[in-house]
């Protein structure tokens, strides 16, 4: 079997979890396994629309000390589902949970791991994974060599694709508990956030915004196109109050939207390799020489603070 741990978020399955057990149910099928959807938390409510992706069972695990996610407590919840189902390939996708639980379960299984995969097969009976190195510039292909294997996949990269099957039922003990570290209180955002590693549209801003204040305008074009805003490192080091969770690149997030908007941003290799699996690249810079025109699909020489606010209008007048 393989099992898909899948996350969810305000009684929704989450898109990147979604796209992984698309792509098991893929393989599963050519390798004639079954597909288990894996649940862990107080109240896993929203767990039977996995049946419309292709479960054949869905997995729960539930009690009130896994009401929050713990690294400690997931990775121990799952390694048991996956010892209780007899799972031979483990899958997650690869969000700030997935890449943070996957590794941990992976070790505690003495199981192989791949990590932000772009690409999955089977073969004779093991996974075999894609996956960018060397900050995205090549790709290596990943073969395991232990009977279990686990891999987190790269959001917005995997089709949807809905296939529905019967997704029968069933709740495994939860853990005794006892773990290493308890969340006591999870501060947010507030409601209605878009994690950037899931966003179809992304508009990023760099140090060219010259001030936190200034990424307003970016807020405004990405909200013409219903996107989100990211930052490169520089934006977020630069103590304009900008969070790290919008920073995109080899220490911040990884991305792959439809369309990724570059305003201000050089092309660093380490912001490329959080970014270079964009689809459409549009990059807005001055200097004509910037690298990330290497890599843009379109590059508009200019100044961001006259170009982007004539995109929202134009953005904004489509969208009438
Ligand atoms: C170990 C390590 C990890 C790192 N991890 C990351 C990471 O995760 N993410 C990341 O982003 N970086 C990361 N970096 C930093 C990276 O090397 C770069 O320093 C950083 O990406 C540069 O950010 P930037 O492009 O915003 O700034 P700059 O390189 O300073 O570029 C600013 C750009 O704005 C343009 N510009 C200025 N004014 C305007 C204007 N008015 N209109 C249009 N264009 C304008 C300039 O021409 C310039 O190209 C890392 C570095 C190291 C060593």
């Amino acid at each position: 079997m393989i099992l898909v741990f899948c996350e969810t978020k305000d009684g929704k399955i989450r898109k990147p979890s979604l796209e992984a057990l698309c792509e098991a149910r893929r393989l599963a099928d050519g390798a004639g396994k079954g597909l288990g959807a894996l649940f862990v938390g107080a109240d896993t409510t929203g767990a039977g629309e996995a049946a419309q992706y292709g479960a054949d069972v869905i997995v729960k695990i539930e009690a009130p000390s896994l009401a929050a996610y713990s690294s400690d407590g997931y990775a121990t919840a799952i390694a048991d589902a996956v010892k209780a189902k007899g799972a031979t390939a483990l899958l997650a996708a690869a969000t700030s949970c997935g890449r943070d639980v996957a590794p941990r379960v992976a070790a505690r299984l003495g199981a192989g791991y791949a990590s932000d995969v772009t690409g999955l097969s089977m073969v004779e009976g093991r996974l075999q994974a894609v996956r960018p190195v060397y900050a995205g510039k090549a790709f290596a292909t990943t073969g395991f060599e232990t009977p279990v294997q686990v891999a987190t996949t790269r959001p917005n990269i995997f089709a949807l694709a809905p296939c529905p099957k019967a997704g029968a039922v069933e709740t495994l003990p939860a853990p005794a508990g006892g773990f290493l570290a308890v969340v006591k209180e999870i501060l947010t955002k507030g409601a209605g956030h878009v994690d950037i590693a899931e966003a179809d549209v992304i508009v990023a801003g760099g140090r060219g915004m010259k001030d936190g204040a200034n990424f307003g305008i970016l807020e405004e074009l990405a909200g013409a196109l219903g996107g989100v805003v990211g930052a490169s490192r520089a934006a977020v080091d630069a103590g304009w109050g900008l969070p790290h969770s919008m920073q995109i690149g080899q220490t911040g997030k990884v991305v792959s939207p439809t369309l990724y908007i570059a305003c201000g941003i050089s092309g660093a290799i380490q912001h490329v390799a959080g970014m270079s699996g964009s689809k459409v690249i549009v990059a807005i810079n001055k200097d004509p020489e910037a690298p990330i025109f290497k890599l843009a699909t379109y590059g508009i020489v200019g100044d961001l603070f006259e170009v982007v606010p004539e995109l929202t209008k134009a953005a904004k007048a489509l969208g009438k």
